[in-house]
């Protein structure tokens, strides 16, 4: 085993175990995805599993980003992009022309890696997504914000100041705005892009604790570049390289003992 393997182990104690019993949210199978003629996923097959985090690492230009992408269809917003093969959402192939991509992103919510909350008050940002798809009496909506703005633990923060802009908040402070807004959709799963890459340690540290907090309720799945964030916060984790998946596993053996080469190679910083 590996030194720097050996020194990731310690980040791994703050990860809760993976759930063995979870069943599969998303199941992909034989996926590949085409930027014009260029291949950028390989035949990837891979299981998510319910209310677990699964971390997707790898040097960049390896398909995380694109394949996070393929969950919610954001990729059909441009014509060149498509994707072939299955993804199966509770059984259900989310690919498959008959699904309405607006439902698809209200049950798959997606936060990117630089915060974007909307030009409007703290309180619009979260009710702008809910009034698109439900009429609630004001009582009701302002519960539905402070729910939201709660479990993104951003509430205590911002109760005293909901008609005052989200852009005015800090970097860390729009992140979890836009995190609450995702949650205010009530999506089965989230997915993040790098939601961290953008700020600093401590605004980091209150991510990830939510992320933690968060998987009681979602499936979570999150692309990051930082090995010792994967190994904190994920209880799988699946390591990409030039569009295909090399390996999927529990983070614990994947962090201690993984089975390929290129994987022991990528986690103990020999290329990347
Ligand atoms: N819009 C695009 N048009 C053409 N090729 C693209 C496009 N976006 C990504 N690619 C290519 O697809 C491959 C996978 O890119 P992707 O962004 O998914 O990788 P990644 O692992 O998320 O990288 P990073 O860690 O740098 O974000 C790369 O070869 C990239 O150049």
């Amino acid at each position: 085993m590996s030194t720097i393997a050996l020194n990731t182990s310690s980040a791994i104690g703050n990860a809760a175990a993976a759930d063995a019993s979870a069943p599969v949210r998303i199941a992909v199978k034989d996926l590949n995805f085409y930027y014009g003629d260029f291949r950028s996923l390989k035949d990837i097959a891979l299981d998510f599993y319910d209310r677990q985090v699964t971390a997707l690492i790898g040097p960049s230009g390896c398909g995380k980003s694109t394949l996070l992408r393929t969950f919610n269809r954001i990729y059909s917003l441009y014509p060149e992009q498509r994707a072939e093969g299955q993804i199966l959402l509770d059984g259900q192939n989310i690919l498959s022309s008959s699904i309405d991509v607006n439902e698809l992103r209200a049950r798959v919510g997606m936060v990117f890696q630089k915060p974007t909350p909307f030009p409007m008050s703290i309180y619009d940002n979260i009710a702008f997504g809910i009034r698109l798809y439900e009429k609630l009496p004001k009582s009701e909506l302002d519960g539905r914000v402070e729910e939201a703005l709660r479990k993104a633990a951003l509430w205590d923060e911002v109760k005293d100041k909901l008609r005052q802009s989200g852009m005015g908040l800090s970097g860390g402070q729009q992140q979890r705005l836009c995190i609450a807004r995702t949650i205010a959709q009530r999506p089965e799963v989230i997915l993040l892009d790098e939601p961290t890459s953008a700020l600093d340690p401590i605004s980091t540290g209150k991510i990830e604790e939510l992320i933690e907090q968060l998987r009681s309720e979602f499936t979570i799945v999150i692309v990051t570049h930082n090995m010792q964030q994967a190994a904190r916060i994920s209880q799988y984790t699946a390591f990409m390289y030039l569009g295909e998946l090399v390996e999927f596993g529990p983070t614990t053996k994947m962090f201690m003992n993984p089975v390929k080469k290129q994987t022991q190679d990528y986690i103990t910083g020999r290329f990347g």
